[in-house]
């Protein structure tokens, strides 16, 4: 089992105390050495994570006529129903992609049925969006960058909801449920039905990441790797199926606004820092996908590099 920092969300709003700095500081080393961190005390009620985790479980029950009906295939198209036979692995995980953010704008495309999706996903990723708002500021912060005019794209920053149904592992071999990734987003947001993530340790080796009662998995994306200047690194995860049961996992993953280009804030760059990427935006990202395809072994952040020197 990796050993992931589990960090207390509260001690945040103390802005009068050493206690915010010393979250900060935690959240800053966690970004550094590992790419993740876990959160509790965030104030997500416990009913929320449980109805968004039980209308995905009602969604992947619908027959596949249903679900075809409620969602596109096409990439470009902003709800999306898929599955990962691409990928490389044996058995499917079925997935539902959708923007959140601003909400009243998405809605309303997102799937009817089951009902009361919309409702309590939609509850679910407001409040995930605003846990996600706090840690970015934090993690900006840890960087010495708490100022910056980064906080107004963080607030009309695009919200992708991943929500991924796998199925149980039948055969008496481990199995993996989505192959080796990074998130293409700033930071990612996970809430998981049971355990079954895996990230990749500083050590290249393959770890369980916990998944207590009320704790919510953060990690870092390809984007925060960028607004970092490489000193985040992305973090590398998979899923892997559970022989016992089904898992569903909802990823929120939070990024700039569609249209804006992200790039290494100059604060970083000094004669002894240069600039490690190269801008770019979502859109960017989306041509990227389509080019390559969900099969992909390559990395977007690997087409972001400059060369050193
Ligand atoms: O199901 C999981 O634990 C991982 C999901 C994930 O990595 C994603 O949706 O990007
Ligand atoms: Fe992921």
């Amino acid at each position: 089992m990796a050993s992931v920092p589990i960090l207390d969300m509260s001690l945040l709003h103390l802005r009068a105390s050493n206690a915010r700095k010393t979250v900060v500081d935690e959240i800053g080393r966690a970004c550094k050495t590992l790419g993740c961190f876990q959160v509790i005390n965030h104030g997500i009620g416990e009913c929320v994570t449980k109805d968004a985790l039980e209308v995905a479980r009602q969604f992947f029950n619908l027959s596949e006529d249903e679900k075809m009906a409620l969602a596109s295939e096409d990439i470009m198209r902003p709800v999306r129903f898929g599955a990962n036979s691409k990928e490389g692995t044996t058995q499917k995980r079925l997935f539902l992609k959708h923007y959140a953010n601003p909400l009243s704008e998405w809605i309303q495309l997102w799937p009817a049925a089951p009902c009361g999706y919309r409702e309590k996903m939609g509850k679910y990723a407001v409040e995930a969006r605003s846990i996600a708002l706090q840690l970015m500021d934090a993690i900006m912060e840890s960087l010495g960058l708490g100022d910056t005019c980064l906080k107004d794209k963080f607030d009309k920053g695009m919200q992708v909801m991943a929500v991924n149904s796998y199925p149980q592992n039948m055969s008496s071999a481990p199995a993996v449920g989505f192959a080796p990734h990074s998130d293409f987003g700033i930071i990612t947001l996970l809430l998981q039905s049971c355990q079954g993530l895996q990230i990749l340790d500083r050590g290249q080796t393959w770890k369980a990441a916990p998944c207590a009662a009320g704790a919510l998995h953060v990690h870092i994306g390809d984007y925060m790797e960028v607004l970092s200047n490489g000193r985040y690194k992305s973090l590398i995860h998979r899923a892997i199926l559970r022989s016992e049961q089904k898992r569903f996992s909802i990823a929120s993953i939070h990024g700039f606004p569609m249209d804006d280009s992200v790039g290494v804030p100059e604060e970083l760059v000094d004669e002894h820092n240069s600039k490690k990427y190269r801008d770019s935006n979502f859109r960017d990202f989306m041509n990227y996908l389509s080019s390559v395809g969900d099969s992909s072994k390559k990395r977007f952040i690997d087409q972001l590099k400059l060369q050193e020197g």
